[in-house]
This record gives C-alpha cells, sequence and structure tokens, in this order.
C-alpha cells in the first residue's frame, strides 16, 4: 500500500482505548487494580524436628518444616512485608486417633508453631486453622460415627480446638472445617476466655474440590482419607448457597470470609465481595499451585508471569487478599520491581 492509501484508511474513530495503552507511565496511571505484599497470606506445614525441611512433591518449591526453620522462614516473609502466615502441621500418624485427640493438646505442633513464631517474628498475624483432619485416623474435618460426620459434636470439639490455639497465641481462628454452627461456637468459646480480640476468619464457602490433592499429600491425609468430603463441604455447581453460608457466619461472628479453592471460583469471589461489602480472602489452594509449576517447569508458560498474573485476577475479582504457597517469592517479586 501506497502512504496515500493507508492514510485513507484512517478510521474516524472517536475513542480509541488503546490510547491509554499507549506506554508505562500511561498503563500505570489507568490501572484499576494493584496488587501488594500486604495482599498475601503465606500457608505453611510444619513437621516435628530439629533442622528438617522435606519437600512435597506435588508442590515444588514448598517444603514441610520443622518448627525453628519455619520460625526463620516466616520472620523472613515478614521482613517482605507479608501481613500473616497460616499454620497447617503434618502430625505423626501414631498421633491420629478416631476423635482428633491431638487438637485439643496445648503442645501439639501448631500451638508450638504458634509460640515460637510470636517470638521470632512478633508483627506477622498467626492465623490457624480450625478443622480435625490433621489430627484424625479416617483424614476427616470432623468426628465420625459409621458413615456420618456428625455436625454438633463436631463443633464442640472444633470450639475447644479454637481456645487451645488462642492461648497459645493464634490472632486468626480460621475454620476450614465446615460443619454448621461452627462459627457461633468459636465466637461464643473465644469470648468466655476473654479472647474477645482474637479475630475468626471463615471458610465460609468452601468447596469440594479435586483441587486440594497436593495439600492432603502435604499434611499426610492422602492415604488415609476415608471416601470423600462432599457431605460437609459445598458442590462446587453451586453459588447461591455460598452467599447463604457467608450471611450464616456473619451473623454468627465471622470477621472476615473467605472462597476456597481460589481461580475457579472467582464468580463465587466476586459475588461475595459485592454483596456483602465483608473483607473477603480468597485460597490459591494446592492443586492451582502445582497447575502453575508444573506448567512453569515444563516451558509450558512463564512461571513469574502466571503466579503475578493469577494473584492480581483475585484482586480484581475483589479479594481482600490471597491465601498462596507464592506468598514469600511474590513479595519479593513486588519489592523488586519497586
Ligand atoms: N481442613 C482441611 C483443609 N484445609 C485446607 C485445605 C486445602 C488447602 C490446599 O489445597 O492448599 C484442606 C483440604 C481439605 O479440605 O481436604
Ligand atoms: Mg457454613
Amino acid at each position: 500500500m501506497t502512504d496515500r492509501e493507508i492514510s485513507s484508511t484512517r478510521l474516524p474513530l472517536v475513542q480509541r482505548p488503546r490510547r491509554n495503552r499507549k506506554s508505562d507511565w500511561s498503563r500505570r496511571l489507568v490501572r484499576e487494580t494493584t496488587l501488594d505484599a500486604s495482599d498475601l497470606i503465606w500457608p505453611i506445614f510444619v513437621i516435628e524436628g530439629e533442622g528438617r525441611r522435606e519437600p512435597v512433591s506435588s508442590m515444588p518449591g514448598v517444603f514441610r518444616q520443622s518448627i525453628d526453620l519455619a520460625a526463620q522462614a516466616v520472620a523472613e516473609a515478614a521482613a517482605l512485608g507479608v501481613p500473616a502466615v497460616a499454620l497447617f502441621p503434618n502430625t505423626d500418624p501414631k498421633l491420629r486417633d478416631e476423635k482428633a485427640s491431638v487438637a485439643l493438646d496445648p503442645n501439639n505442633l501448631v500451638c508450638r508453631a504458634c509460640r515460637a513464631i510470636k517470638e521470632t517474628a512478633p508483627d506477622i498475624g498467626v492465623i490457624t486453622d480450625v478443622a480435625l483432619d490433621p489430627y484424625t485416623s479416617h483424614g476427616h474435618d470432623g468426628l465420625l460415627s459409621g458413615d456420618e460426620i456428625l455436625n454438633d459434636e463436631t463443633v464442640a470439639v472444633l470450639a475447644a480446638q479454637a481456645v487451645t490455639q488462642a492461648r497459645a497465641g493464634a490472632d486468626i481462628i480460621a475454620p476450614s472445617d465446615m460443619m454448621d454452627g461452627r462459627v457461633g461456637a468459636i465466637r461464643s468459646a473465644l469470648d468466655a476466655e476473654g479472647f474477645q480480640n482474637v479475630q475468626i476468619m471463615s471458610y465460609a464457602a468452601k468447596y469440594a474440590s479435586a483441587f486440594y490433592g497436593p495439600f492432603r499429600d502435604a499434611i499426610g491425609t492422602n492415604k488415609t482419607l476415608r471416601g470423600d468430603k462432599r457431605a460437609y463441604q459445598m458442590d462446587p455447581a453451586n453459588t447461591d448457597e455460598a452467599l447463604r453460608e457467608v450471611a450464616l457466619d456473619l451473623e454468627q461472628g465471622a470477621d472476615m470470609v473467605m472462597v476456597k479453592p481460589g481461580m475457579p471460583y472467582l464468580d463465587i469471589v466476586h459475588r461475595i465481595a459485592e454483596t456483602f461489602h465483608t473483607p473477603t480472602f480468597a485460597y490459591q489452594v494446592s492443586g492451582e499451585y502445582a497447575m502453575i509449576m508444573a506448567a512453569g517447569q515444563n516451558g509450558w508458560l512463564d512461571e513469574e508471569r502466571a503466579m503475578m498474573e493469577s494473584l492480581l485476577a483475585f484482586k480484581r475479582a475483589g479479594a481482600a487478599g490471597v491465601l498462596t504457597y507464592f506468598a514469600p517469592r511474590a513479595a519479593e517479586l513486588l519489592r523488586d520491581a519497586k
């Protein structure tokens, strides 16, 4: 084409959305969403021992660590600006039983890790998980009678577990069990013990998902889990039900709510954030982490860019923050980009 022909093809457009994208400064100027280290919560796996660090095979780059190493790693994450960590124990299989007895032991792994972290990194928030699965011989989040996961009996144990964790210094109690009524029971139990300021982040909309596989590997429940969790975790087909779950947890005293898994459920995150105007978190679960890492390691996608884009997507959907195994790595990248 001649110059003349080219100029005659100019469209008489008034609006040209590309104008705002023409340079880095302009793209920054019109950016609607930002990601910051303060948006990241780091889930970590703890094991017994000292100086121990074992890789989780289905989660490249993720380790189960003894309390001493975990506390050091948490201090480093705190220095990068990560505001909170979430603790998950891999309990010695010999200590797991039908009743999840160790969940109520004030010296269990999580309680000791909590105290150690409070000492090493006093300025980071410590989130402890309330659910029985790391402690039961059958791998379920509640007490089992025959084939049934008992609701009310489980809730009584969960409330006691929450108080045990608060006594160890937990800042936020995060019930991930999906029993009905547990948030209210935990709130009253905490208040009765003088823990009015301990927050509750409820896993309000937690789905029965295939994406938890690598996590169960990390805490050692994959082999023991009998059956599945569909009688208490939500059906992936449902969305109105998620709103009802959140409404109930807020009525019962939840300070923040969570949706889990994350990326396949961004519609749920968005609906909840828009409906309740309450801090809404998303959990980018183990299987989501594993997918990005596997594709990255195969050279099928740019791992770092996929990681950052996935995290930003949670913010765009309306999440106040994201639980992610990428937390320290993403925080480091964000620092270096400044
Ligand atoms: N209380 C169980 C619990 N808490 C966090 C996760 C999953 C986290 C992840 O996959 O990263 C699970 C798994 C499950 O419900 O079996
Ligand atoms: Mg519920």
